[in-house]
């Protein structure tokens, strides 16, 4: 049984409906230690014939069968198989990888052998040192000459350790001494078992082997035996192949990636910019919202929940309560909270206390014939936080706490504001009458602390003592009840349940409480925050966009640049699967080094940012988490593969002999 035998194939060219007949019915057989030379006249069909015998034409009529075995052309895995582990192309124009060293050429083919990397290196190197080029290995293909490059595809041709070496022309591009050399390789491949079959012009180099076919008309018009086949020993230890491992692709992606650094840092550099503003808008959202909540907390105890009345009567989530109660500004006379109520509110179970409190209309406040006025002031309760306090205490009895900027104003001095503690102040303040008409209270109280509305998340906080407002009231005929109650919960896991029972509470058959918790409003004020970092991230996000065609143009170029390349790879025996994936695992790195390039921009503007805010406000404003890292690199990796979906189809459907035609 021969190695391989050509029945009856046919293979015609079509332009338009014009058909052109090429092979008109060629059958042949070969053995191994056979160096066959195929002769014709230019155009004769010589290289249609080697691309059908290479496993790289599957669209002609007639059957190719090795050990006996028929190809099935329809059946690409199994010629794929049949490439990597059977066939070794050598080519005139010596097709090496041009961005791969001689070495990396050699071990192109090797990826696909089951051997291991240290195997593989060996065997490189022992293929480079046989075709004499031991010392060129490092060397890039555009520093070789034209003998050295065509003996690297000799080394490449044999690595995989196939059964059929074709060579088409492989002397045509060289001169004389290098014709010779490389001729004598061919021969020796032949003595060493293998099928050698070369297609040349030239009757000098078809006499160096053992047959020599004449292509005349699509057809074999001689088939001369000049000498017997080499005798050939069984060579026990084959190496086997097997389809390229993912990782060959990521490295080979990787390779190509350094080669042109240059050119793909600017995307890179592009694509980490999105990144970085991505990143940056996400970490000054999560800073600003937890600056918020740490203000927040130490101006007003977390466990807090204020109860006011809720004139609608309806049952209020969150959101409504907070609009309702927007409503006292502009009357307060529905807010006041009758002992009924109280008494209801007194019900829930689950809190530390319960405190009534009273927030009164407008007010003045003088000494030393300088004054201020405002809104707001309050009765103290205990919701109040010490942190809220630069000096002195709350207010007991005939005392009263009023802002640092009061301060300031009243003492007339930045600086020494503070030493009005102790001193006596006059204060007015406008409320109303039992039958809701103006009242007004003029009181002296001393100044026991001074707050502090720096923050700028509260207004100012002027309060007086419970005891001192109740009398102040009742002395001037004003309304007694209080207009809100502040309720404590014993622990922060249950602020919720407590404000629900309130939330549920029904006073003569009406929901009775808008109720407010300062996890509530902190939610109100994040979410805000939230938004607004969301939005600005996601227009950061349309550069990513930009980035994301950015990818695609250059995948598109990668893949006309290298569409030579491709056609080698395929005529290795790399399936379409490898070819899609090496483009995709160059555009997967080129997003993996914007992802890192963005993190490490991010990382060092939020380290100046934050150094240059915390001298204003003790507080770092960029706070970028694991979960904003996790989502930048997904989201790159997410553009990046989608930019090398359509790239990365075109090359692995690129038929392989158009491929390794292009110039
Ligand atoms: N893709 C193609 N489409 C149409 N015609 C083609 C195609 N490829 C080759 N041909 C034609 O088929 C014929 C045989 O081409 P082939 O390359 O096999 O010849 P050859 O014997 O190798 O020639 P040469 O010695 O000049 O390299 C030529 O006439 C060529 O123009």
């Amino acid at each position: 049984m021969s190695l391989l035998k050509l029945s009856n194939i046919h293979k015609s060219y079509f332009l338009g409906k014009e058909e052109s007949k090429v092979l008109n019915g060629i059958n042949l057989e070969f053995n191994t230690g056979e160096f066959v030379s195929i002769l014709g006249e230019s155009g004769g069909g010589k290289s249609t014939l080697m691309n059908i015998i290479g496993g790289l034409d599957r669209n002609f009529d007639g059957q190719v069968a090795l050990n006996g075995e028929v190809l099935d052309h329809r059946k690409e895995k199994q010629l794929d198989n049949y490439r990597r582990g059977t066939i070794g192309y050598i080519y005139q124009s010596y097709n090496l990888i041009t961005h791969l060293t001689v070495l990396e050429n050699v071990l192109v083919s090797l990826e696909m052998t089951e051997l291991s990397h240290a195997e593989k290196i060996e065997r490189a190197k022992d293929l480079l040192a046989q075709v004499g080029l031991a010392d060129q290995a490092k060397k890039h293909p555009n520093q070789l000459s034209g003998g050295q490059k065509q003996r690297v595809a000799i080394a490449r041709a044999l690595a995989s350790d196939p059964d059929i070496i074709l060579a088409d022309e492989p002397t045509g591009a060289l001169d004389s001494v290098n014709t010779q050399e490389v001729l004598e390789i061919l021969n020796k491949i032949a003595k060493d078992g293998k099928l050698v079959i070369a297609v040349t012009h030239s009757q000098a180099v078809a006499d160096h082997g053992t047959r020599i076919i004449r292509l005349v008309d699509g057809q074999v018009e001689d088939d001369e035996h000049l000498k017997d086949p080499y005798k050939t020993t069984n060579n026990p230890t084959r190496i086997t192949s097997h389809p390229l491992p993912a990782s060959a692709s990521y490295i080979s992606a990787f390779r190509h990636l350094m080669y042109n650094i240059k050119q793909n840092s600017l995307i890179i550099l592009g694509t980490a910019i999105g990144i970085f503003a991505v990143l940056l808008f996400s970490g000054l959202g999560n800073g600003i919202n937890s600056y918020i909540n740490d203000q927040i907390n130490s101006l007003v105890n977390p466990r807090t929940i204020t109860v006011m009345a809720n004139p609608s009567g309806k049952k209020l989530n969150n959101t409504q309560a907070q609009r309702e109660i927007q409503q006292f500004n502009q009357d307060p006379t529905n807010f006041f909270i009758s002992k009924d109520q109280i008494n209801a509110i007194k019900k829930t179970t689950g809190t530390s206390y319960i405190q009534a409190g009273y927030q009164l209309g407008t007010y003045s406040l003088s000494y030393n014939n300088k004054n201020v006025s405002s809104s707001g002031i309050q009765s103290y309760t205990k919701s109040y936080t010490s942190n809220s306090l630069t000096k002195g205490s709350w207010p007991t009895g005939k005392e009263i706490v009023i802002s640092k900027n009061q301060a300031i104003t009243l003492s007339g001095s930045s600086k020494n504001y503070r030493s009005l503690i102790g001193k006596s102040i006059n204060v007015t303040i406008n409320w109303l009458s039992n039958s809701n008409t103006p009242v007004q209270m003029k009181t002296a109280l001393t100044i026991s602390g001074i707050s502090d509305s720096s923050s700028g998340v509260s207004s100012e906080v002027t309060v007086l003592s419970y005891s001192e407002t109740r009398s102040l009231l009742s002395s001037a005929g004003a309304r007694t009840d209080p207009n809100f109650v502040v309720v404590n919960s014993k622990s922060i896991d249950g602020v919720n349940d407590v404000a629900s029972q309130i939330r549920k509470q029904k006073v003569n058959g009406k929901y009775a409480f808008s109720v407010i918790t300062v996890g509530d409003i902190l939610k109100t004020v994040n979410n805000y925050v939230s938004l607004a970092s969301t939005v600005l991230s996601a227009i950061a996000g349309i550069s990513l966009v930009v980035s994301a065609l950015m990818i695609i143009v250059t995948m598109y170029m990668s893949v006309a640049e290298r569409t030579k390349e491709i056609g080698i790879l395929r005529a290795l025996g790399e399936r379409r699967k490898d070819i899609r994936r090496l483009f995709t695992a160059e555009s997967l790195l080129l997003g993996l080094f914007s992802a890192f390039l963005g993190l490490l921009l991010a990382w060092l503007f939020s380290i100046l940012l934050n150094n240059f805010v915390y001298n204003l406000i003790k507080f770092n404003i960029v706070q970028i988490n694991l979960a904003n890292v996790i989502f930048a690199i997904l989201v790159s990796l997410f553009i990046s593969l989608i930019a090398a979906l359509l790239p990365a189809r075109k090359a692995s459907k690129l038929n392989p002999i158009d491929a390794l035609s292009a110039d």
